[in-house]
C-alpha cells in the first residue's frame, strides 16, 4: 500500500475508492479553465482527495460543494478549506434535487476508476440537474464516450452519452503525475447535457442501443429482430452493424421500429 502524505495528513491510499492522487498543479487548474465554470456556478466536485482539483476549483468560484467517501480526507478538506461545504459520503447515493436547488450543477472531479462508468450514469440519469461535467477518467473510457463511428472505441457507452450530452475530448493526463502512480492513463472529457433530449422513451432507447450493439460483428437486423418490428426501415440499414451508424441514425432507426418485446434480452 502506498503511503501518501500531504500537509499535516498521512494515508495508506485505498485502491478500492481509486485513490490516485493528482501532483500537478498546472492539470487542475487546465481543467476548471476548460470546464467554463464561473464564479456564480453551483459546482459540485466529486472525490476532492487531498484538494489539487478543489483548490483549483477555489481560484474561480468561492465556495461550492464536494463529496468524499474517505473519511480522512474529508476530515482534511474541512480542515484545509472550510469555507466548502463538504459531504462526507458516496457521491452515487448523495441526493442532487436539493444541491442543484432552482438551478444546475457543474460538476468536476478526479473520478476514482472502479466506479466511473455508475457515476456517469448517475450524472445521466439526472441530466436535468446538471449544467456540465468535466471529468478525469480513464484514458480508455474517455476514448470509448467520446468515440466515433467505424472504430472499435465506439459503442454503446459512446451512443449513450452523446445522444444525451454534447461531448467533448479535452486532453490526456500521463500517469506519472499521480501518486500512488496508476496503470493506464487518464483523460479529462467534458460533458453539457442537451437542452432537449432526442427520443421521449429514453429508457427504451436504452435498451434498443443495448440490443443493436448486444454482439458487434452481427447486422443489426440479426440483433433487433427478435425484439423489433422493423418493417418500416429499409433493408439496406438493416444488413448493417450498429458501429456504422452514427448516433443520429441511431436515433431515428430506433423511432422506426416497433416494439415486441418488452422484456428479456
Ligand atoms: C482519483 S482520486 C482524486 C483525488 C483528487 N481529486 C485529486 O485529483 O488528486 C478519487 C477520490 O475520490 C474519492 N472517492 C472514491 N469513491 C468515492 C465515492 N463513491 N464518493 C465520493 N468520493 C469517492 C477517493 O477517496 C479519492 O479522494
Amino acid at each position: 500500500m502506498t503511503k501518501v502524505e500531504y500537509k499535516h495528513t498521512h494515508i495508506a491510499a485505498k485502491k478500492k475508492l481509486g485513490q490516485n492522487f493528482l501532483l500537478d498543479k498546472n492539470i487542475p487548474k487546465k481543467i476548471v479553465r476548460e470546464s467554463g465554470i464561473r464564479e456564480d456556478d453551483r459546482v459540485l466536485e466529486i472525490g476532492p482527495g487531498f484538494g489539487a482539483l478543489t483548490t483549483a476549483i477555489l481560484e474561480t468560484v468561492p465556495s461550492f460543494t464536494a463529496v468524499e467517501k474517505d473519511p480522512e480526507l474529508a476530515r482534511f478538506i474541512r480542515e484545509e478549506h472550510p469555507q466548502i461545504e463538504l459531504i462526507e459520503g458516496d457521491f452515487l447515493k448523495v441526493p442532487l434535487e436539493p444541491l442543484a436547488g432552482d438551478g444546475k450543477l457543474a460538476v468536476l472531479g478526479n473520478i476514482p476508476y472502479s466506479i466511473t462508468s455508475p457515476i456517469l450514469f448517475r450524472l445521466l440519469d439526472n441530466r436535468h440537474l446538471i449544467s456540465s461535467a468535466t471529468l478525469m477518467m480513464q484514458h480508455e473510457v474517455a476514448q470509448r464516450i467520446a468515440a466515433v463511428p467505424g472504430t472499435k472505441e465506439y459503442g454503446i457507452l459512446a451512443v449513450q452519452m452523446q445522444a444525451f450530452c454534447d461531448v467533448k475530448y479535452l486532453f490526456k493526463v500521463g500517469r506519472a503525475v499521480f501518486k500512488p502512480r496508476p496503470e493506464v492513463d487518464s483523460a479529462v472529457i467534458r460533458m453539457v447535457p442537451k437542452a432537449a433530449d432526442p427520443v421521449e422513451d429514453s429508457e427504451g432507447f436504452r435498451l434498443f442501443v443495448r440490443r443493436a450493439f448486444h454482439q458487434r460483428r452481427k447486422t443489426l437486423w440479426n440483433n433487433l429482430k427478435e425484439y423489433y418490428d422493423t418493417s418500416a426501415v429499409p433493408e439496406a440499414t438493416l444488413k448493417l452493424r450498429a458501429e456504422a451508424l452514427t448516433v443520429t441514425e441511431l436515433v431515428e432507426l430506433f423511432e422506426m421500429v416497433r416494439v415486441m418485446k418488452e422484456d428479456g434480452e
